[in-house]
């Protein structure tokens, strides 16, 4: 398609580039399911033989050879059980190596035949726990051929509300987020394809770490991003001391900012004087106040308003003016010249910028931190130990900033470039005639983009909008997710927020601002909780927003943690709080979880790649740099930090926001005890740590342990040696 050049009347060029652009799309799904692209077999009674896969096929006949997991009638194959069959005689899991079937599962889901005791086993476990031993890779993968009843539950809910999903450590929380993703935008194409789905999580480190498991599904109109990118133009991905963050992301903040604003529509009890050269104008409070109270009552964000509080003003000088000058009463037309003049005057234009300054949300915010008056005025209901952690010169702007400088753009409004350059009268009738000008030019497009896919058949596969953009031109054919990313008024069709108990209260402002219909799947874990501002229950964190109007499904198996590892850890969970329960892992390792001094840290790293896999140790944030310098001297190839490095690395040394969601065969924890005394959620930090293991755990320590890991075997150097 692409060889034949761009030739050819208008409408052959979009055909031309429709079809290129239909054949990349299938090309680039159908290469993306290469790895088991079919995994299970329904014998149905009534359907007969279906095979499930990762995306639907049929021959030349239509005939369906392969059935997307997505579809209806795959439902059974993740939920029936022996005494709900859904129809279903026979389940079998397919084991495949390239494209060659290496072993199956069967389940009869025949009752007569199962005891009890198997009907409380779990689906397809052989299949499952093959999976879970696998070594991994440093990037999630799909579980399609693995899905267990309660996750599908979730995966399959309602796209409408707000669904919260909470469950412990490695009870799939992440993947099976995504897998909701892709069922929905399988479910619900028309509407999601459109406004896209938003997927929050914690850091890049982990977007990097879940990014290939959603093309792998097919799904491409997903953005993926963390709080600290989602204000367009900016990546905050610096953090702000934890009482600094606490600060920043607390509901008061919004008062703050409302008050910030305000304080900068203040003006002077005094009147002040306009040197004009002839004569001098004198502006009197009560103008002022007329002025700001009018603007104010026009509702409109503050740029907008100043529209209303400049004219207001103006009308106000122009009269006086024409007294001035000896003219007694004037008509509109005069008026208005006289206004005009005197927009013009230097003068008169700094009174109007002192008065009602056009604000950009950074500006605002940097002359807030900068100012003790201002944050004086604006935080007067915060304590003085809190506007001084507020207190900042320049600087970068930090995650906790971003959802601040949301909260002042919604109260700001935009600035109009043109506007800005002209002035405004004239500036408000161009701008309108501008408006209308495009509205005309769009809908003409669109029209001839409609008759277009119509002509060509290809009306259900790409939508008139999106081919009357790329007909226009000038920019690049831009996505679902890059067109929301740019801009900060988009309404998504459907976000996903995970590790969502980390967001605080302002972050949820910004998160519900881009979901006007609060479409959403929040899932998390509350007992996992490590930023100061973070959530302490879900209805804490919902019931401002949507209260009583959200559902909840817990998962509770671990897929993750051995049982001999998730033990030490649920110990640690006691400490927390001892309502608080550990999720039931599936399988043992046969792995003991040991201890060992600080010292051998480095041997120990050696000894535990040696073994394969990959080898994380979780260090206290503040000895970061110097245990990752020691051990990486050790042990060639060791990544300090995190980002996407540190996933392909076979070992790494990273602090517990980094490892937030992420997963590793063998975890050491260096000194557990100052990791906890270290984070502002203590044990919750040492918890998130200790469940990042699939295989193997230790911890090293100089500082004494406390009693949920004094019990932790020694680890003697037989060990070290792989013995
Ligand atoms: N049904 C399944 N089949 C195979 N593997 C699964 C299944 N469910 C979960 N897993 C695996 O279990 C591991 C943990 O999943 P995930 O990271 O989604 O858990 P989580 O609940 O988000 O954990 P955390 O709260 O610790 O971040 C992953 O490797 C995932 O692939």
């Amino acid at each position: 398609m692409l060889a034949t050049g761009a030739v050819g009347t208008m409408q052959n060029r979009s055909e031309r580039d429709t079809f290129a652009d239909m054949y990349a799309n299938r090309l680039a799904r159908l290469w993306a399911v290469e790895r088991g692209l079919v995994f299970g077999r329904l014998d149905h009674l009534e359907e007969g033989r279906l095979y499930i896969g990762k995306l639907g096929l049929t021959d030349d006949e239509q005939e369906r050879l392969l059935i997307d997991w997505r579809a209806p009638v795959a439902q059974p194959f993740y939920r029936a059980t022996a005494t709900a069959p859904m129809g279903v005689t026979r389940r079998r899991h397919l084991q495949t190596r390239g494209r060659s079937v290496v072993g199956v599962d069967d389940d009869l889901l025949d009752l007569d035949a199962m005891s009890d005791a198997d009907l409380a086993t779990l689906n397809g476990e052989a299949a499952l726990l093959a999976a879970l031993g696998e070594k991994r890779t440093g990037r999630m993968r799909d579980i399609v051929a693995t899905i267990q009843a309660e996750q599908d539950r979730v995966i399959r809910g309602d796209l409408n509300g707000v669904l919260v999903v909470q469950g412990g450590p490695g009870t799939g929380k992440t993947v099976v987020a995504l897998h909701r993703a892709a069922y929905l935008l399988y479910t619900h194409r028309e509407r999601l394809e459109r406004r896209g789905v938003l997927i929050l999580g914690p850091n890049l480190t982990f977007l990097r770490y879940i990014e290939q498991v959603l093309p792998s599904l097919g799904e491409t109109d997903v953005l993926l991003s963390t709080v600290g990118e989602l204000y367009p133009g900016l990546t905050a991905t610096r953090r702000d001391r934890p009482e600094v963050a606490a600060v920043k992301g607390d509901a008061r903040m919004a008062e703050v900012i409302a008050r910030a604003v305000r304080d900068r529509q203040r003006v002077p009890r005094k009147a002040v004087q306009l040197p004009l050269g002839r004569y001098t104008l004198t502006i009197e409070p009560g103008m002022l106040d007329a002025a700001r109270n009018k603007a104010i009552r026009s509702r409109r964000p503050h740029n907008a308003a100043r529209a209303v509080f400049v004219r207001s003003l103006l009308n106000a000088l122009a009269r006086q003016s024409a007294k001035k000058i000896g003219r007694g009463l004037i008509d509109d037309d005069e008026l208005a010249d006289l206004r005009e003049d005197l927009r013009t005057e230097p003068v008169v234009r700094n009174a109007l910028n002192r008065f009602w300054p056009y604000l950009t949300p950074q500006r605002l915010l940097l002359g807030l931190y900068g100012s003790a008056e201002r944050l004086g005025y604006a935080a007067a209901m915060l304590t003085p130990r809190e506007r001084d952690l507020l207190r900042r010169e320049g600087g970068e702007w930090t995650e906790s900033d971003v959802p601040l400088l949301d909260e002042a753009a919604e109260l700001l409004g935009e600035i109009d470039e043109k506007v800005l350059r002209a002035s405004a009268a004239q500036a408000e009738e161009e701008l309108a005639a501008a408006r209308a000008a495009e509205e005309h030019e769009r809908e003409a497009e669109l029209a001839y983009a409609r008759e277009v896919l119509e002509l060509t058949g290809l009306s259900d596969v790409m939508e008139a909008e999106r081919l009357a953009e790329r007909q226009r031109g000038g920019g690049p054919y831009l996505t679902t997710a890059e067109r929301a990313a740019a801009d900060r008024g988009w309404a998504y069709g459907h976000v996903i927020v995970d590790e969502a108990q980390e967001l605080s209260p302002m972050a949820w402002r910004t998160v519900m601002r881009r979901i006007p219909t609060r479409s959403m799947t929040i899932v998390g874990d509350i007992a996992q909780t490590g930023s100061s501002a973070g959530a302490r229950s879900w209805a804490e964190v919902l019931d401002p927003f949507v209260a009583g109007r959200w559902r909840q499904e817990h998962l509770t198996v671990n897929y993750r943690t051995p049982v001999e590892l998730m033990a030490v850890a649920a110990d640690v969970l006691a400490d927390i709080d001892p309502a608080l329960k550990a999720p039931t892992s599936v399988r043992e390792s046969g792995a003991v979880p040991w201890s060992a001094p600080l010292s051998r840290l480095p041997e120990l790293v050696k000894a535990e790649a040696g073994e394969g896999g990959k080898v994380v140790v979780v260090a206290p944030e503040a000895s970061l740099e110097r245990i990752g310098a020691e051990v990486a001297a050790e042990v060639p190839g060791t990544v300090v930090g995190g980002g996407a490095a540190a996933l392909d690395a076979p070992v790494t040394v990273m602090g517990v926001t980094d490892a937030k969601g992420l997963e590793f065969d063998s975890v050491i924890v260096a000194e557990p005890e100052l990791i906890a005394s270290q984070s502002p959620r203590g044990s919750s930090d040492l918890y998130v740590a200790l469940t990042r293991a699939t295989q193997r755990l230790g911890v090293v320590h100089e500082a004494p342990l406390d009693k949920a890991l004094r019990r932790l075997h020694p680890r003697g150097h037989e060990l070290t040696n792989g013995l």
